[in-house]
């Protein structure tokens, strides 16, 4: 089965990985690809200012981006990617919706409207149910979903892990990688030889879009997970990867073994970009992993990485860690893709 795909917003960083992750895809193939006025017209090779690190497909390099606008996008898509700023996004998505075109997004807009999928397949993906609703409430015929943020989808699966143990507060620490801001993000004097302790609107983000993914969903609502979330979040001078420290209060009486056991053998799922096993968790010989550099390319960008996992008072800590710009946006967006066409929504 082949699926045809467009991304909007192609020419941007998240952009530029979602066609480097598309490259000899299985199932989709790109059909589209739109931008801005300004590139609008141009060849992908002209439009793009191309920063990935292996070379732009020669079959993308010649496509002509188009206008972010419905009428340039042809019948023939199946399935669109979103990489917009979230102000565009929230203003042209739901054009493409109301024509029928089902998308799967990693803009920021809607990640909390009550009848959106916020999904990461192999955490919580009966939330696709939410579709039905949201076409009830909406009157398209397009289907919206979204992936959450980085940051978020760095340290929810370990907590999903946790949950059988009786999940009851979170405090996290992040220390994020700046390909997060883009690429004009923070310039390099305010980064170089530094760290900054404020990341706009990412902490409420942490709190909340973590408590809809571990929420459950009764067929007709969504309800959100009980637990107390509270993030701090630092930008700090590496490229991509984000590490994070976790501390969790828990209602049972857990061991690092225990919780070693519940991450590493959470069950992945059998998508074509999904990895063999979601979290590798580092033992007590090496304290000092995950790091970003070494750790953020396990199977492609896509695991999740766990370590130094430690008992505390009130339950245990430890840190995780993953590809920002792959789990975290353009990855989790295509692993989205396949979960639709897996589920039959495409
Ligand atoms: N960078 C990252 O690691 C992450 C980013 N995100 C989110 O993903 C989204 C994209 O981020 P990123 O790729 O870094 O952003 P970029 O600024 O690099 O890219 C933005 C893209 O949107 C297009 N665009 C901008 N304005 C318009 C407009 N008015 N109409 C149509 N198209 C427009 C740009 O086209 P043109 O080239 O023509 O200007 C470009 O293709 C954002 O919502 C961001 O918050 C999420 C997670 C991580
Ligand atoms: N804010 C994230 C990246 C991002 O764009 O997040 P979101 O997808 O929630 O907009 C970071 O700085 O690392």
């Amino acid at each position: 089965m082949t699926v045809r795909v467009g991304i909007l917003g192609a020419t941007g960083a998240v952009g530029q990985r979602f066609i480097q992750l598309l490259d000899g895809h299985p199932t989709f193939e790109i059909g589209a690809l739109t931008a801005s006025k300004a590139s609008a017209g141009k060849t992908y090779k002209e439009a793009a200012k191309w920063r990935v690190s292996t070379p732009i497909p020669e079959d993308v390099a010649e496509i002509v981006v188009g206008r972010t606008d419905p009428a340039d996008v042809p019948d023939d898509i199946d399935l669109l990617f979103s990489s917009l700023p979230s102000g565009v996004a929230a203003e042209v998505e739901p054009q493409f919706l109301e024509e029928g075109f089902v998308i799967s997004s990693n803009s920021s807009n809607d990640r909390m409207a009550e009848d959106v999928p916020l999904t990461i397949p192999e955490i919580n993906g009966d939330h696709l149910g939410l579709i039905e609703v949201q076409r009830d409430n909406r009157g398209w015929d397009g289907a919206l979903i979204k992936n959450p943020n980085c940051s978020t989808i760095t340290m929810v699966p370990t907590l999903a892990a946790l949950d059988e143990f009786g999940l009851d507060r979170v405090h996290v620490t992040t220390l994020q990688a700046v390909s997060g801001a883009g690429y004009s993000g923070v310039t390099s004097m305010e980064i170089i030889d530094n760290a900054i302790p404020h990341i706009g609107g990412e902490e409420p983000k942490m709190e909340t879009e973590s408590r809809k993914l571990l929420g459950s969903f009764d067929g007709a609502e969504l309800s959100m997970h009980g637990a107390e979330v509270n993030a701090s979040c630092n930008r700090i001078p590496t490229l991509d990867g984000h590490l994070e420290s976790v501390f969790v209060d828990l209602a049972d009486d857990v061991t690092p073994e225990d919780a070693r056991n519940a991450m590493e053998n959470y069950p992945g799922i059998d998508l074509p970009s999904a990895p063999e096993q979601l979290i590798h968790v580092f033992g007590e010989d090496q304290p000092d992993r995950p790091q970003p550099r070494l750790d953020r390319d396990r199977e492609n960008g896509m695991q999740i990485s766990a370590g130094g996992i430690t008992e505390t008072p009130q339950g245990l800590k430890y840190n995780c860690l993953a590809h920002n710009t792959v789990r975290g946006a353009a990855g989790a967006s295509v692993l989205n893709g396949e979960l639709l066409v897996e589920e039959g929504w495409i």
